[in-house]
């Protein structure tokens, strides 16, 4: 029972507590999140990080009034339990449930719907300075992790916010772990921060004297700022945010309420842009997040049995698209030397982790900066290098410059692997990869592919490593529908799709993960005497030009299908170059998401809502061919995209 947390909905119950209860609270709070993420998956590691932190935030601030931005917002979750929304904590990241991260449409106590990591002391530094022209008094309060601050937008932003002098107060978390460590020079240079003695003991001084003085408001700052002034000229740590116009405080411990209280009550009336760099621990307060705070990171489900706790095997004897590819690099650069594997922070969920175990002289992990890893791509293969770019494929938009600047007017054939393509699933709107064909495909000398399978996808990777071209390759977050995986990589030709099934009353033209869909609905279809063609369409560019214009000639129905935004997807690819070649086409038909946010829950759920399964496959193509038989065409039936 919850003897503390039962009586906690918002931050005014919060701030009623009596100081001695709170760390049991925290320690409440601890266990509730702990109890509903390992039935419900979610961010569990940073979370358990920043029970005291958020609960300081509140007790310091008035969210109603204040603002407070979270960078990326994945640790977010205690901020939601303090905020009215405890009761729906339980049905996290479900379908209908609670975002898995802070939404402007769920809450007045998130201003930002967010999930991506750089961009939050740019946004806070944005209603800070509405807040001057508008003459509106209120804390705008921003926190960012270790990691974060590190990506090339909180960079820019930091470099804005110390030259322009606005009233910002920006938390830095840092508990030395991204999802993986840490890498970079910021984080080293915060672990020298942190190990340098010294600092605490002037903080401590700084405490002390600010005590003792007699004066209140406005004299109190002036006084405050002179003391800050005093502590610079001795004190070394944090000079780098000094120099940048930053009024450094820290390090102090994130887990004492006290002193994070008070160091923030100290702090908050100060003009122009504070940072606070508060240390805590990834994981804290449950064991096996603590010691494995990666592997908890973005947890599976867990079970918690007599005290241990098992990790639950998903998906028993299944194998991921990530780990084929994982695979499969290794075993292609064991052979090819000039394979260079490139991360932005992800070596675990891309996978690029083990070719950076195996290859450690020619692997990157460059931080959480994905414009930067295509840069430095840029340099890697012009002398003749063949990096390999792992980008989940919604954060490769971060990067979109530089896949036209530094690689396509380069025409340097750098391979990207867009893991995570298509809709995500919990993680919801801020993580569905659907827009890549679309940003991707409008740039000269781009490939794009997308496997069927997981043999398809070690072949598509010999293909693109091996070639002179620039190839992207597209995957979801799913396993392979293979049986078995066929190691051979049977190579096949740039733009070269495959018939896999032929039926004479339509063609379902699949793309990637869509085609074992397709056929699985052209099984179902074939038992109702509807005889669909499959394509494996393998090329969303260049696309199979001869074959899908002889199929648009034979056949009096084309089902486009993607797990991909209809605007300018596969689908559009196909239709504009059916149109171009003066061919019907009005023949086809298109599947994909529709023009809105897809909202978060599970993959198959959201996939089947949209008609992008088996059955909604097949009922598309049977409308689409009743239509076809009636209207002859599908001019201004309204009905173009019948799953939408
Ligand atoms: C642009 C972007 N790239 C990558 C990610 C994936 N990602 C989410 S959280 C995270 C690590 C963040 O580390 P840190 O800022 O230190 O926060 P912590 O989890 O340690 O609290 C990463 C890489 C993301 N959300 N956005
Ligand atoms: C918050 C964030 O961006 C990552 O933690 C992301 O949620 C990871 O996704 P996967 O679990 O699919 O690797
Ligand atoms: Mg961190």
């Amino acid at each position: 029972m919850n003897n503390i947390l039962d009586s906690v909905e918002f931050p005014e119950d919060l701030k009623k507590l009596n100081p001695e209860d709170l760390p049991k609270l925290a320690s409440e709070i601890r266990s509730f999140i702990v109890d509903v993420i390992s039935k419900n998956p979610g961010h569990l590691s940073s979370n358990l990080g920043v029970v005291e932190l958020t609960m300081a935030l509140h007790y310091c601030f008035d969210f109603r009034k204040d603002r407070i931005v979270w960078d990326v917002g994945h640790q977010a979750y205690v901020h939601k339990i303090l905020t009215g929304r405890k009761t729906h904590f339980s049905i996290l990241r479900q379908y209908k449930g609670l975002s898995g991260f802070p939404d402007k449409n769920e809450s007045v106590y998130d201003p930002f719907t967010c999930g991506h990591s750089g961009d939050a002391i740019s946004s806070a530094l944005g209603l800070s300075c509405a807040d001057e022209i508008i003459g509106y008094k209120r804390s705008i309060v921003v926190v960012v992790g270790d990691g974060g601050i590190g990506a090339g937008m909180s960079l820019e932003a930091l470099n804005h916010a110390g030259d322009i002098k606005k009233n910002l107060l920006v938390v830095l978390n840092d508990n030395e772990m991204s999802i993986s460590n840490t890498v970079g020079a910021v984080s080293k240079y915060l672990n020298k921060i942190r190990t340098m003695p010294i600092y605490a003991d002037i903080r401590k001084e700084l405490r002390g004297l600010i005590k003792i003085l007699p004066v209140l408001g406005k004299p109190m700052e002036k006084t405050l700022e002179h003391l800050v002034e005093l502590v610079k000229i001795g004190a070394t740590p944090g000079r780098i945010f000094e120099d940048l116009g930053f009024n450094y405080f820290g390090p102090i411990d994130g887990h004492d309420f006290k002193v994070l209280t008070e160091t923030i009550n100290d702090i908050k009336h100060l003009n122009g842009p504070v940072l606070l760099h508060v240390i805590t621990e990834k994981g804290r307060g449950f064991e096996p997040a603590y010691q494995n705070p990666t592997q908890f990171h973005s947890s599976g489900k867990f079970k918690l049995s007599e005290g241990k706790i098992e990790k639950e095997v998903q998906d028993a004897g299944k194998i991921s698209y990530t780990k084929v590819f994982s695979d499969a690099l290794v075993e292609f650069s064991k052979t090819n030397p000039s394979i260079v594997g490139i991360t932005a922070a992800m070596p675990d969920g891309t996978g690029m982790i083990s070719f950076g175990e195996k290859f450690p002289d020619r692997y990157f992990d460059v931080g959480i900066c994905e414009q930067h890893a295509v840069g430095l791509a840029n340099g890697l293969s012009t002398e003749k290098l063949k990096p390999v770019v792992a980008i989940y494929s919604t954060f490769l938009q971060r990067a979109y410059d530089q896949v036209f600047h530094d690689i396509c007017l380069q025409k340097n054939p750098v391979v990207f692997v867009m893991d995570r393509s298509g809709v995500v699933g919990n993680d919801g709107p801020t993580h569905n990869g659907v827009f890549d064909i679309a940003y991707l495909r409008n740039l000269p000398g781009i490939v794009l592919m997308s496997p069927k399978d997981g043999s398809e996808l070690r072949a598509m990777l010999k293909i693109a490593i091996d070639s002179d071209e620039i190839i992207a390759i597209r995957y979801p977050k799913e396993n392979i529908p293979d049986e078995k995986i066929d190691l051979e990589c049977k190579p096949f030709g740039i733009g070269e799709a495959e018939i896999l099934r032929e039926g004479k009353d339509g063609v379902l033209l699949a793309y990637g993960c869509m085609v074992q869909r397709c056929l699985q609905a052209a099984e179902q279809l074939s038992g109702k005497g509807v005889e669909a063609t499959v394509v494996n369409a393998r090329y969303a560019k260049p696309l199979d030009k001869k074959l899908i214009l002889s199929l648009v000639r034979k056949h009096k129905l084309i089902l486009t299908v993607e797990d991909h935004a209809l605007a300018g997807g596969f689908g559009s690819a196909v239709l504009e170059m059916v149109s171009d070649e003066k061919e019907d086409a009005g023949k086809i038909v298109r599947m994909g998401i529709p023009d809105r946010f897809m909202e978060h829950g599970p993959r198959e759920v959201i996939l089947k809502n949209l008609g992008l399964d088996a059955d909604g496959i097949a009922d598309t193509f049977i409308a689409s061919l009743d239509l076809t038989e009636i209207k002859g065409s599908f001019a201004n039936t309204g009905k173009r995209h019948l799953a939408v």
